[in-house]
């Protein structure tokens, strides 16, 4: 196909997400079957121009004057990628190609910056029902915070050191110009290229294969190493999901703690057997919901307790830009109420004298300070504690690095926030509190 093609092609799909509601994979799945003449490098084309297009849905709205499929794309095409009006206009007069340019849309692409008057909800890509929320969380910085949430993001790995070394991996992984990254220690970062260009497929490479390497964000990598530096033998990944965190923290213990895996939705858990064998993880004991209490003999033993929240995800915004738009304020309250019974539930299960670190990967306060603040208010027995104290003593050098990513002067403090704006890693929370001993 050639580029003119592509361009209809997103169209089309963006059309049918927006009039049919369809998730993002879905409807990408679906042309593809439709469309089996397509290549793997159209395919990857079209994907791109359909997320990048979502990012960015409301700054290139606002500078086209709509919102619609064809408008973000063309948008998406001159601006984001680069490719300017007359890179359009070769792309327009190829086969296939959307209709010609109107005199309006022609004008409004050929402006370099029609964002200086926008509101920071526009500049800054985010649902304008959040801006008091953004306000408040990031005050000036609300639209750049914003924007970076808005970028395409790199894929981070984490080196499996019950298995390989960074160092090793990141050799097996040359060739995807992977390059080490810069806050967790066994992080690696494979950059993804712009415009139409493929994001290496991490899946098929020997060293992921071979459990050397996980798939897993910066920040995530973070929360669960924070968590780990806590230490102690008997620990609870209360929703473990898929594993990720249980992956991480089994390897920061090097295999020499208990680790208990649950979550209450038995379905979320379906990889976590798989991954915990391809990575060489023994410690791990996985507990499925039943019609009994499948915890009940962990009730007041464990050291640590990790709760990695249900949220909404506004920290991940950069790889599910749709997820953006959808977000609603009573999905909002419903992941409140969850995080705060979760939270309750997870209390029962520290020992005197240890910790409960949570943890999500939202930027928002509502379900980050206020949630910790609402729990001390029911809790008066836990206490919030440094969140790199542990780390501090088990790896100074990292616990340095990230020092400044601690926030002292919230409604709540100290706490840990990562985004892509300050981190370069998606958005995570992490308070740590203590339990009276
Ligand atoms: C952010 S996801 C977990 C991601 C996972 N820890 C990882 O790193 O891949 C939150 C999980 O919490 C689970 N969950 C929600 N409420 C829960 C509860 N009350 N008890 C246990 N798990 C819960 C959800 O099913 C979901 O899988």
């Amino acid at each position: 196909m050639k580029t003119g093609g592509r361009l209809d092609a997103a169209i089309e799909i963006l059309t049918d997400i927006e009039t049919n509601h369809r998730p993002v994979s879905e409807a990408l799945k679906d042309w593809g079957t439709k469309h089996r003449f397509a290549g793997s490098g159209d395919r990857a084309a079209i994907g791109n121009l359909v997320y990048d297009s979502l990012r960015k849905r409301s700054s290139i709205g606002w500078r086209m004057g709509a919102e619609s499929p064809r408008a973000l794309v063309l948008g998406t095409y001159v601006w984001t990628w680069g490719q300017g009006l007359a890179g359009l206009d070769a792309a327009l007069a190829e086969p296939h190609a959307p209709a010609p340019l109107s005199d309006d849309e022609r004008t409004r692409l050929g402006t370099d910056d029609g964002l200086a008057d926008a509101p920071d909800p526009v500049r800054g890509d985010y649902p304008a029902w959040l801006e008091t929320a953004f306000l408040r969380v990031f005050g000036d910085d609300a639209a750049a915070e914003g924007a970076a949430l808005a970028t395409r993001a790199p894929v981070d790995l984490r080196a499996n050191a019950l298995k390989s070394t960074r160092d090793k991996a990141l050799k097996a992984l040359e060739e995807t110009g992977a390059v080490a990254g810069r806050l967790s220690p066994v992080a690696i970062r494979v950059p993804v290229p712009g415009g139409p260009g493929r994001a290496p497929h991490i899946e098929s490479e020997p060293a992921y294969l071979k459990g050397h390497v996980e798939i897993q964000d910066e920040g995530s990598q973070i929360a669960a190493l924070v968590a780990a530096a806590f230490g102690g033998s008997q620990i609870l990944d209360l929703c473990a999901g898929g594993g990720g965190k249980t992956l991480a923290l089994a390897a920061a213990f090097d295999n020499k703690g208990q680790i208990y895996a649950y979550d209450d939705d038995k379905r979320r858990m379906k990889d976590i057997f798989d991954r915990l064998k391809r990575s060489g993880v023994h410690d791990v004991q996985v507990r499925t919901p039943g019609k009994t209490d499948v915890l009940a003999d962990l009730a007041g033993r464990m050291d640590l307790v990790l709760v990695d929240s249900p949220c909404t995800g506004t920290g991940t915004w950069r790889r599910r830009p749709d997820a953006k738009w959808r977000l609603t304020e009573a999905a909002l309250e419903a992941r409140m109420a969850e995080q705060d019974a979760v939270l309750d539930e997870a209390v029962r299960f520290v020992r005197p004298g240890g910790r409960l670190v949570y943890v999500t990967c939202s930027v928002l306060a509502d379900e980050n300070e206020d949630r910790i603040a609402d729990f001390l208010i029911r809790h008066p027995d836990f206490t919030l504690i440094e969140p790199l104290s542990g780390l501090a003593k088990t790896d100074p050098a990292t616990a340095a690095a990230l020092a400044r990513f601690v926030r002292r002067n919230e409604r709540v403090a100290p706490v840990l926030r990562l985004s892509p704006a300050t981190a370069g890693t998606d958005g995570f929370f992490v308070a740590v509190l203590e339990a009276a001993a």
